[in-house]
């Protein structure tokens, strides 16, 4: 048996990541930098009013109220670069350059709001509402370096240093497919004997979570050269593929059936549970495969072990596991000696500091108690018995 990290780190040195691409903007969204993103040119591009109001010079304010001809507007986007004399104003709206000769601004709630003269009662000092060129980021700097994920924030910081196609890796497609003579499709009526898929579903979004995109196949049935045909055709479309079921040691595990010996596609016990049946591999000495178990919750925990980081290096990241809290377990807990034990449980935080409660059921085929959970207790393989009380590590699930 190897251990979980000896299987990741397997699996992480046979990656490549994926080649950058420019793909628009908006397809952009949630992909990762490949590369730095620079401001061309300062933001603000130009010294603007940060509020509605008047540009006046500060020197003109020192008797109060003082009354000032208004010389006109100064819109935002105008392009007329407005010039203003000693004693006057501009009535100037938010964002418009402000123009020369002026060196402060007054709201419109200072004045009696005219548009041939105005009144101001309030006065400022020279630079007041002022948003100068460059303050926000200067020309030539790096706005957001390589490897970063272009959230709402990053993409909008993206388009605001106008760049159009930033240099991303793409989201790798991965196809998710399950096997399994006794699958049906949600939605199918079952026969005595026969199960809806849950796992291809499940994994698919899980995926979406990890920043791919999936490609969801329908189930196949227990025929190794059907499989190993089916996924021989889903190698033009895809970066990774994920299956899950036939891995373990009945005689009808048909994914172990279609690659054994083959050279491809090794298969392993790893010292964990749920989990314990794995297969890596490329195909066609490019293209990862996870053969997963099929036991749903065995499915999820690996996706999240193993497939997530991988995901992650796939698209340029670090290949992190899911971030870990340090807990206080409301119960004593039990654990195998020799596997990593992942234990569905409700993770809360209060006052300042986290427990977490195992979930009664923890079955490997338990779907409710998985569904119900919000973090993974990790007990790790040289310890059987953790004391009620006791500080655990805590992987906290995606929600
Ligand atoms: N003699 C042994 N038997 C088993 C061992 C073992 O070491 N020796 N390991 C057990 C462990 S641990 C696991 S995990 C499972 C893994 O089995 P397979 O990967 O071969 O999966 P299947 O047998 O195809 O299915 C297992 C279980 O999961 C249900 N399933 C499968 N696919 C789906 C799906 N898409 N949606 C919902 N449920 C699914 C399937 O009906 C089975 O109940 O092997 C143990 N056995
Ligand atoms: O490893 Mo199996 O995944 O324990 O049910």
């Amino acid at each position: 048996m190897r251990t979980v990290s000896e299987h990741l780190a397997e699996i992480i040195s046979r990656l490549t990541p994926l080649d950058p691409v420019r793909p628009p903007l908006l397809e952009a969204a949630g992909t990762v930098l490949a590369e730095p993103v620079t401001a061309p040119v300062d933001l603000p591009p130009f010294d603007n009013s940060a509020m509605d109001g008047y540009a006046v010079r500060a020197a003109d304010l020192e008797t109060l109220p003082a009354v000032l001809p208004v010389m006109g507007d100064v819109p935002a986007g105008d392009l007329g670069r407005p010039v203003i004399e000693p004693g006057r104003a501009a009535r100037i709206m938010t964002g418009a350059p402000l123009p020369s000769g002026a060196d402060t601004v007054i709201p419109v709630e200072w004045t009696d709001g005219g548009a041939r003269t105005v009144r101001i009662d309030r006065s400022a000092p020279a630079g007041n509402y002022i948003r100068r060129a460059g303050e926000d980021v200067r020309a030539g700097a790096t706005v957001l370096p390589s490897g970063t994920r272009l959230g709402a924030a990053q993409l909008g910081m993206v388009a605001a240093v106008g760049c159009s196609h930033p240099p991303v890796r793409p989201r790798p497609r991965v196809v998710v497919l399950s096997t399994g003579d006794e699958l049906r499709d949600p939605g199918d009526a079952l026969e005595y004997g026969q199960i809806w898929d849950s796992n291809s579903f499940m994994l698919a979004a899980a995926v979406r979570e990890a920043g791919g995109e999936p490609l969801r196949r329908s189930f196949l049935g227990d025929d190794p050269n059907l499989v190993r045909e089916a996924l021989k055709e889903e190698l033009a479309s895809a970066d990774a593929i994920i299956t899950t079921g036939g891995v373990s040691m009945g005689v009808y595990d048909v994914v172990k059936a279609a690659f054994s010996g083959g050279g491809e596609v090794d298969f392993h016990k790893v010292a964990m549970r749920p989990g314990k049946p794995q297969g890596f591999g490329l195909l066609d000495g490019r293209c990862p495969i996870f053969t997963l178990p099929g036991n749903p919750v065995s499915a999820y925990v690996s996706f999240q072990v193993f497939v997530r980081p991988a995901l992650r290096y796939l698209q340029g990241l670090e290949p992190e596991g899911l971030p870990a809290v340090t807990a206080r377990s409301e119960s004593a807990l039990t654990s195998p000696d020799g596997l990593e034990h992942y234990l569905r449980a409700e993770l809360t935080f209060a006052d300042g500091s986290y427990t977490v409660r195992p979930a009664s059921a923890q079955g490997s085929h338990q779907m409710a108690a998985l569904s119900e959970a919000n973090g993974l207790i990790v007990v790790p393989p040289d310890v059987t018995e953790v004391p009620e009380g006791a500080s655990v590590r805590v992987l906290k699930l995606p929600s």
